[in-house]
């Protein structure tokens, strides 16, 4: 059976930067056919519009579609059902699916409806990444503009419309596989650091919190994250059910609607290229693959890098040992023969700028 096609599911407020990290994405696909499915809840189908008509070569309008409006729990058969199975029956399928949540404050209901036996078998949920606006956030605010997210949660009949946008963040971080506090221009570095630790510590273990400006994040650190989210649902809790009675919480925030934080910078584009790092490191062969996953995952975790991939070559063994690690999860397994290449360990490491390549080298070839 053909491995499933991944999707990533990118969710976030409204203003928060999906549109604009999925189009960054798209142009820098490097060849890797990505369909982009928008759910444009409620709207007038206006990011469909702009990504159709970006003009990022290899983005072919029919690799866009939308799904119709409606709550994503009522229209599953009928809407999202049959769109993902057009996609998986093109001739050529998709090497990626990217669905964007613009109009759905909450993307359990998506991510659940994966397990349908129509397409559980054809595609899993490669990762959630959650899009939030650092500056929003540590302000409180949780959302640039405030009136304009609650006009469209009042659309959406998932939610019950009393909920505090602080809640839905809070089931937003505890749904994401991944988070990526965009908009880092207009914070400063303590107080970007300081929101980091503060996501990390309230989302589950092993999830990625990284700043991003226009959400320009290298594709390999996007995509291919392996989560098969669909599955381990419990995990991401969810407060507001479908149609659901909650209590009646009430904060006493004063949503201030007024700030004027359209005095954007917008010189953050010269710092995209310095942002992430990557390198490889070489070494001769390896002893024993699990004591190197092991030692691997602790490289990753000491230095706090994103991804590590690569292949390694173990004594003894003709085949390569193939290794995969998203944070701290380290894949390893025997992949093929070495061919003509060098009979070596080779390893690509990417993170976020500032790693320290020496000891980063020293620590995998100890
Ligand atoms: N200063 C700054 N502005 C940003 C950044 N990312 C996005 N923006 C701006 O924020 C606004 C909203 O971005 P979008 O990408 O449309 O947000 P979205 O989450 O897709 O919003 P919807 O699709 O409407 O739900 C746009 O004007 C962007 O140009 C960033 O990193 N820094």
């Amino acid at each position: 059976m053909p491995a499933k096609i991944p999707a990533t599911v990118v969710t976030g407020f409204l203003g928060a930067g999906k549109t604009t990290l999925i189009r960054h994405m798209l142009e820098n696909a490097n060849g890797k056919r990505i369909a982009l499915i928008i759910n444009e809840f409620g709207d007038l189908g206006v990011d469909g519009g702009i990504l159709k008509g970006c003009g990022i070569e290899g983005c072919a309008e029919e690799d866009v579609m939308e799904l119709s409006n409606g709550c994503i729990c009522c229209t599953v058969a009928d809407d999202f059902i049959p769109t993902m199975q057009k996609l998986l029956d093109r001739e050529t399928a998709p090497d990626h699916i990217v669905i964007e949540t613009s109009g759905l404050a909450l993307p359990q209901p998506l991510v659940r409806a994966f397990n349908w036996p129509e397409i559980s078998t054809r595609v899993t949920v490669d990762g959630v990444v959650t899009v939030v606006d650092g500056k929003a956030v540590t302000e409180g605010r949780f959302a640039h503009d405030v009136a304009a997210v609650d006009a469209q949660r009042a659309r959406d009949e998932n939610l019950d419309h009393e909920t505090p946008l602080s809640e839905l963040f809070a089931d937003q971080v505890a749904c994401a596989d991944m988070i990526v506090v965009n908009k880092a221009d207009l914070l400063g570095e303590a107080e970007a650091a300081d929101l980091v630790e503060k996501l990390r510590r309230d989302s589950r273990d092993g999830v990625q919190v990284i700043k991003a400006t226009m959400g320009a994040l290298p594709l390999d650190v996007l995509l291919g994250q392996g989560v098969g989210a669909e599955t381990d649902m419990e995990a991401r809790h969810e407060i507001h059910h479908h149609h659901g009675h909650d209590d009646d919480h009430h904060d006493d925030h004063d949503h201030d609607h007024d700030h004027d934080h359209d005095d954007h910078d917008h010189h953050h584009h010269d710092h995209d290229h310095d942002a992430f790092e990557s390198f490889v490191v070489t070494r001769p062969e390896i002893a024993d693959p699990t004591r190197f996953a092991a030692q691997v995952a602790e490289v990753i975790r000491a230095h706090d890098i994103l991804r590590l991939k690569g292949f390694a070559a173990v004594e003894g063994k003709p085949m390569r040992l193939t290794l995969q690690a998203v944070g701290p999860r380290v894949d390893s397994y025997f992949d093929r023969p070495f061919g003509t290449e060098a009979r070596e360990t080779r390893l690509v490491v990417i993170g976020q700028a500032g790693l320290d390549r020496a000891a980063i080298e020293r620590a995998l070839s100890a």
